[in-house]
């Protein structure tokens, strides 16, 4: 080292860089998005952590060791792995602790140093105001421990923060997922591809709850969530010259003293949803639906081995519950319980066993509570992480598909069906017929009048007005996508249901989820459709304010991947809803699309959708009386339904019947939609 005596070991400095070949992914004009994590005890998950970073498209990461020596060994593996430009090292150490008294927040803090939160939000404020300096140039700041993760959503990383940015949004709190192992792992990254849903998005339904008292039983407190459920955030860097941040909450990273700009300029987007902003004192946040937000995560991971668990508190031992001077108290939680279990012995080895007893009957999931917790809602399988770690490539979280269960769930009685089934049948009637909804001089009045349709009748059929050689290619694109469909049968956990085995044998459908497949894309086999399938996704999100005004109050979420489907020789669809039970989870399915491509189809080969109207009673009710209302599957032809209340079926069609389908999900009012 420059400078240091001959003889006399270098002292080592409190900043280090990476000097490994591993640099960044991301490239010069992209946003620059990094991390701040306080650390400690970061050996067998530590690598995979920094890698999932890199892969992801991470800047740069802010590391702060707590305890560096007892880390040594962990930071000269990263530090020989990944490259100065995207790792820094900074020591707890006299030189870190005397700059931490320059920062705006230690006069609040600095009673405090002796409570690690307190040393973390110390940390952050550091590597905020270093994010500034021309030679990291960040343009968002993460903080994360090393049991977590940041899950962008499928469209990546860069768009993500690119349609932030397009919103003026300056801070966003994701919420978290935490994981739900189904054995002890130390490389949890790796092995655990389970997570509890946050309760908020659990549905609220009778299933939904019986999924949430499932896991809250398990532990003494009776909370579903182990530890924290509030999110993680990440803040914009100011430009240079404006105030320092001065974080005071390791969720969420901005401090009171900025809040006026926030409120008045909307700057503060989440994914929690606005029913839950209230009770979590976060009304100034703007709860975002966008698809573009809602799918970016905090991932958790724990408690997912006894050893670790052991060693954490084992460093942590008898900790108060009331920190900060009283102005943060622990509530009864799982972090207690480990605690006094801990405390309750004094040998290690016994000490092992029971915290692994506890972690068991706790956090992790055998098979059979795995396919009934994914059933209830209170469980998501989330794969993306162990697909690119094993791969060395970001591999995007797969679309959301309808679920077996759901599938399984979707048919009224027999009895009901019966006698429905003799009930009056006559042809539709299709909106916009002379012009088309999209070739309308006002769109505006067009898609007003579907709203007022969705509202009267819970179904809407329209003439789109495109051109006849566009659905031509459309369907020539189709027909050619054919050998790739496969018979309604529905993939679930890579396990092939058989069709015959289930009530989905009552379809005659061959389906090809279109994305999942990997054949959207201008570039793809099926330009057309692709096309058509983001026309539609365009209708979905401008419906979307008016059906929030409507009388349905109905909030749309997400949409799922485009479906095209292929009836033929007779095959049919028998009656049901597409969203029976809620999908399982609060933004179930609400509003379907189908779109069909047949020109000059020929009325005697059937086909037609029947969609059950009811004039009196309930679909549910056994008295209900309706009429069949009857839409020939003609190109142009677009039929809009409530996904979860209106009954529908596909008659017999004995021509190529080909169809676009698209569902998007989202809340009712009754659900804090609104
Ligand atoms: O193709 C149609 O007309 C509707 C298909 C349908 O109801 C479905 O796939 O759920
Ligand atoms: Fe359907």
């Amino acid at each position: 080292m420059a400078g240091a005596r001959a003889g006399a070991p270098a002292p080592a400095p409190f900043l280090q860089r990476g000097s490994g070949k591993l640099g960044p992914l991301c490239g010069p004009s992209d946003i620059r998005v990094a991390l701040v994590s306080t650390l400690r005890d970061v050996e067998d998950q530590f690598l995979q952590w920094l890698e999932w970073f890199r892969l992801i498209g991470f800047a740069h990461l802010f590391l702060y060791f707590d305890d560096p020596d007892q880390d040594e060994a962990a930071i000269a593996a990263a530090r020989s792995t990944y490259s100065g430009e995207f790792v820094s090292f900074a020591l707890n150490s006299p030189e870190l602790r005397k700059e931490w008294m320059s920062l705006r927040s230690w006069e609040k803090f600095s009673p405090f140093t002796d409570d690690r939160m307190c040393r973390q939000l110390l940390n952050i404020a550091h590597a905020l105001k270093r994010a500034r300096e021309p030679d990291e140039a960040v343009d968002w700041m993460f903080h994360l421990d090393h049991d977590e993760l940041f899950l962008p959503p499928p469209h990546g990383l860069q768009a993500h923060f690119q349609h932030l940015e397009a919103g003026n949004c300056r801070l966003c709190l994701y919420q978290n997922f935490e994981a739900a192992p189904q054995s002890h792992t130390l490389t949890p990254f790796l092995d655990v591809s389970y997570f509890k849903v946050p309760s908020g998005r659990v549905s609220k339904t009778p299933l939904g709850a019986a999924g949430m008292e499932f896991w809250a039983q398990r532990t003494k407190a009776h909370n579903y969530f182990l530890y924290y459920d509030n999110g993680k955030s990440a803040v914009k860097i100011p430009a240079q010259g404006s105030e320092d941040i001065a974080p005071t909450s390791v969720h969420v990273l901005y401090p009171p003293n900025n809040f006026k700009e926030f409120i008045v300029g909307n700057m503060g987007w989440t994914t929690f949803a606005e029913h839950e902003l209230f009770e979590m004192n976060l009304t100034w946040m703007k709860a975002c639906h966008d698809e573009i937000v809602v799918g970016a995560k905090v991932l958790h991971y724990p408690a997912t081995h006894f050893e670790r668990l052991w060693r954490k508190y084992h460093h942590l031992g008898n900790f108060p519950a009331v920190r900060f001077g009283g102005e943060l108290v622990v509530p009864a939680s799982f972090h207690l319980e480990a605690r006094d279990e801990y405390l309750k012995y004094s040998d290690k080895t016994t000490q092992q066993e029971k915290l692994k007893e506890l972690l068991e009957r706790a956090a992790f999931l055998s098979d059979e509570e795995v396919q009934s917790q994914l059933e209830t809602g209170s469980v998501v399988s989330i794969d993306t992480v162990r697909e690119s770690l094993r791969q060395g490539v970001w591999i995007p979280p797969r679309q959301l598909r309808p679920s077996l269960f759901s599938l399984l769930q979707r048919r009224p009685s027999k009895e009901a069906m019966e006698r429905m089934q003799r009930m009056r049948r006559m042809p539709a009637e299709v909106l916009f017929e002379a012009v088309g909804l999209l070739k309308m001089e006002s769109l505006d009045q067009g898609l007003q009048k579907v709203v007022e349709q969705l509202e009267t009748r819970g179904w809407a059929a329209c003439h789109l007005g495109l051109h006849g050689k566009l659905m031509d290619r459309a369907r020539l694109e189709a027909s050619q996508l054919k050998p790739k469909m496969s018979k309604g049968a529905t993939v679930i956990e890579n396990r092939v249901v058989d069709p015959t085995e289930s009530p989905n044998a009552l379809r005659g459908d061959w389906t090809l989820f279109m994305q999942e497949q990997g054949l959207t894309g201008p570039k793809g086999p099926a330009p057309t459709l692709t096309m058509l399938e983001s026309a539609l996704t365009d209708l979905g999100m401008q419906l979307d304010p008016r059906l929030r005004r409507s009388r349905l109050q109905l909030r749309i979420t997400e949409r799922c991947d485009g479906m095209l489907a292929c009836y033929e020789e007779g095959g049919a669809y028998s009656a049901h809803l597409d969203n029976a039970d809620g999908d399982g989870r609060v933004d179930g399915r609400v509003l379907t699309m189908v779109m069909y491509l047949n020109q000059n189809w020929d009325r005697r080969a059937g086909g037609e959708l029947a969609i059950f109207e009811p004039e009196k009673g309930e679909l549910g009710d056994e008295q209900v009386e309706g009429k069949w209302y009857m839409v020939s599957p003609e190109a142009n032809t677009l039929v809009l339904l409530l996904a979860d209340r209106v009954l529908h079926e596909v008659r017999s069609a004995y021509a190529e019947r080909y169809a676009l389908s698209m569902w998007f999900c989202g809340q009712h009012a009754e659900y804090g939609g609104s």
